[in-house]
């Protein structure tokens, strides 16, 4: 991967966490990269500007995504690194081996965020889940705690049982999935919105002629204005690409601002909560 003449993105600005930490307001997805691929990819986004990795036990590429980070060559302490687990996993035990084995995998002594990666509510087991990841933040081995994939009638079971708000839910969410009833929710709990497939993964997205006009007016691409869109609202996205030159380019969107116009045209293009994948059905999760 050559990368000679790239210059490196300024690091996304940090955002509080309701458990003290903070994190990146922009990070790399990286399923489903694996073997050396997504090492040299997670090593070139970190010399690019990412501070944010995100992984999981599912994506089998942790312990790529581990050496892609040593190879970076930085500080442990700058980078923050997710991984999420299984439902296999969904039990105060499970979650501590689940815990060690990503680290072992990963190759470090702690990660800055564990998520259980779904509710799998047909399993009836999220709530153990949950007490697991409880446990390892008040034992102090994990910097913070979230979920994925959690509805907010799944996050109420959670905090009813714990008194534990999670720091994170990432979802999916892209300006045509807007996801608004679930962001409030976050909001009123002080959780961090994550948006996953961000750039709604394939390239209709991208194509949409009201997107392709605003980056016209803007002077940026298609992707810049939708990662634009989720960063000026506060939510956190995980872009991923195996491409040097999108990878400073998604991470390039904290020099300029849509307008209020802008961001209302964007919010036409919802298609509202049944775009999204519904985790209530058997079929979504693992
Ligand atoms: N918690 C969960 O349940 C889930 C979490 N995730 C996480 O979210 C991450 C991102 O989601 P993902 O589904 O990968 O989708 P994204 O929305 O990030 O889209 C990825 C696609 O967009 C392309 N792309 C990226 N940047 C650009 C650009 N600037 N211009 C044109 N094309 C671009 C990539 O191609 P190229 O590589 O060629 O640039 C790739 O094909 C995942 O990698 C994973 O970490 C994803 C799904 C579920
Ligand atoms: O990437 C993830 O986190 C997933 O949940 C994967 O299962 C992926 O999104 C997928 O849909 C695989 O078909």
């Amino acid at each position: 991967m050559t990368t000679e003449e790239l210059e490196p993105a300024p690091p996304a600005p940090l955002l509080p966490l309701l458990h003290g930490h903070r994190i990146p307001s922009l990070g790399l997805g990286t399923w489903p990269m694996v073997g050396d691929e997504c090492q040299e990819v997670v090593r070139v986004a970190i010399e690019s500007g990412y501070r944010l990795i995100d992984t999981s036990f599912k994506y089998s590429n942790e312990v790529a995504v581990g050496r892609g980070i040593h190879d970076s060559g930085l500080p442990r302490h700058e980078i923050f690194i997710t991984s999420k687990f299984n439902k296999e996993s969904h039990s105060v035990d499970g979650v501590q081996r689940a815990y060690d084995d990503s680290l072992e995998r990963l190759g470090v002594d702690h990660l800055d965020l564990f998520l259980c990666h779904w509710p799998v509510p047909a399993q009836g087991r999220y709530v153990n889940a949950w007490k697991g990841l409880v446990k390892l933040l008040e034992e102090g081995r994990v910097k913070a705690i979230g979920v994925s994939n959690f509805k907010p009638a799944h996050l109420a079971s959670i905090i009813d049982a714990t008194g534990v708000v999670p720091d994170v839910n990432q979802i999916q969410l892209s300006p045509d999935i807007a996801r608004t009833v679930p962001r409030r929710a976050h909001e009123v709990l002080g959780i961090v919105t994550e948006s996953w497939s961000p750039l709604g993964r394939g390239p209709e997205l991208r194509e949409n002629p009201t997107i392709v006009q605003i980056a016209a007016d803007v002077g940026r691409t298609a992707a810049q204005v939708v990662l634009r869109w989720h960063v000026q609202q506060g939510l956190v996205p995980v872009p991923r690409s195996s491409d040097p030159k999108r990878l400073v380019e998604n991470l390039s969107v904290f020099d300029f601002r849509l307008s209020t116009d802008q961001m209302a045209t964007l919010a036409s293009l919802d298609n509202g909560e049944a775009a999204a994948r519904d985790s209530d059905l058997p079929e979504n999760g693992h």
